[in-house]
């Protein structure tokens, strides 16, 4: 369980990034962390991971206190940052050193999530390309098995067979008893994957729900002739050649199918109309 309150950040003389934060995640749930750029996906993250620490307000992981960075702490997270650099090791010699962090560490799940990234299980880290790399950085935080994975931007600089072999890794590996959070730009790559949308705007978490929330009031479809719908229920449209997409409020009473991207361009488009969706309902 992750639980923040009203947390504040700011680096250096600088105007705040984070205000007044309250956020509760829970175990068994893959969160989606969605904002543009410069929202404070990333310090969120560090917070979270005890690599920085908050001004005001208070940060709890699985009922620790990060930025004490005690062992038992430290052994059930791991964060995969966005930018990296590997140090001069082989693969074998990167699991002697750091596996032995990771109380739940499970080798035989590294090798294979290393295969189904068609990479090998040897060689030296510097030899591997970027992407490479990061696929080998992916497949170690899963096998840590760590309580909470934190993965910044994962799937930048991966291929698109890589991008798809992604889900099917993180789907497969994925236990109850964790909590992963994945900040990305690349939405569709979550596609079917995330449980939860967090979504951060202007230093404020202004949306956390389900998806199962999100597709019972809202409904992502294409239509030739926007006049097809009632304007009163057209929340954002874009476009297309087959005529438009539409995001409208569900009045069907059954879920719809979940467009990740296409939510996130509503809500920023169109927050009040989209926030009430959710706040006129029991949720
Ligand atoms: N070390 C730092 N010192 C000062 N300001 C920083 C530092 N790191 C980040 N910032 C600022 O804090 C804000 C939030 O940055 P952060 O990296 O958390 O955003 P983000 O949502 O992850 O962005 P992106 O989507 O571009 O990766 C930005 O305005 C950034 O300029």
């Amino acid at each position: 369980m992750i639980s923040l309150q009203q947390l504040h950040y700011c680096y250096k003389s600088s105007k705040p990034v984070l205000s007044n934060i309250s956020l509760r995640l829970e175990p068994g749930k893959i969160y989606g962390l969605l904002g543009k750029n410069g929202v404070g996906k990333t310090t969120l993250m560090q917070i979270i991971a005890g690599l920085l620490f908050p001004q005001k307000g208070t940060v709890q992981v699985n009922e620790r206190t990060p930025s004490k960075r005690e062992p038992a702490f430290l052994q059930d997270v791991f964060l995969l940052p966005e930018a990296f650099t590997v140090p001069n090791l082989t693969i074998a010699q990167y699991k002697r050193l750091y596996a032995p962090f990771y109380a739940h560490f499970d080798e035989n799940a590294f090798e294979q999530h290393l295969k189904d990234f068609s990479l090998p299980n040897k060689g030296s880290l510097r030899d591997f390309s970027h992407g490479q790399q990061k696929k080998i950085l992916i497949s170690f935080a899963l096998a840590t098995k760590a309580k909470v994975i934190l993965m910044d931007e994962p799937t930048n600089g991966l291929d698109i067979p890589s991008k798809r072999q992604f889900r099917k890794i993180i789907a497969g590996a994925f236990l109850d008893n964790q909590t992963y959070i994945i900040s990305t730009h690349q939405v569709k790559d979550l596609d079917m994957l995330i449980d939860d949308v967090i979504v951060m705007d202007d230093t404020q978490v202004i949306f956390n729900q389900p998806i199962a929330h999100i597709t019972e009031r809202m409904l992502f479809k294409q239509v030739l002739n926007l006049s097809e719908e009632a304007p009163q229920h057209i929340l954002y449209s874009e476009g297309s050649i087959k005529g438009h997409v539409v995001a409208l409020a569900n009045t069907t009473g059954i879920p719809s199918r979940m467009d990740v991207e296409f939510f996130f361009n509503t809500l920023m488009a169109n927050k009040p109309a989209v926030l009430q969706l959710f706040h006129t309902s029991n949720n």
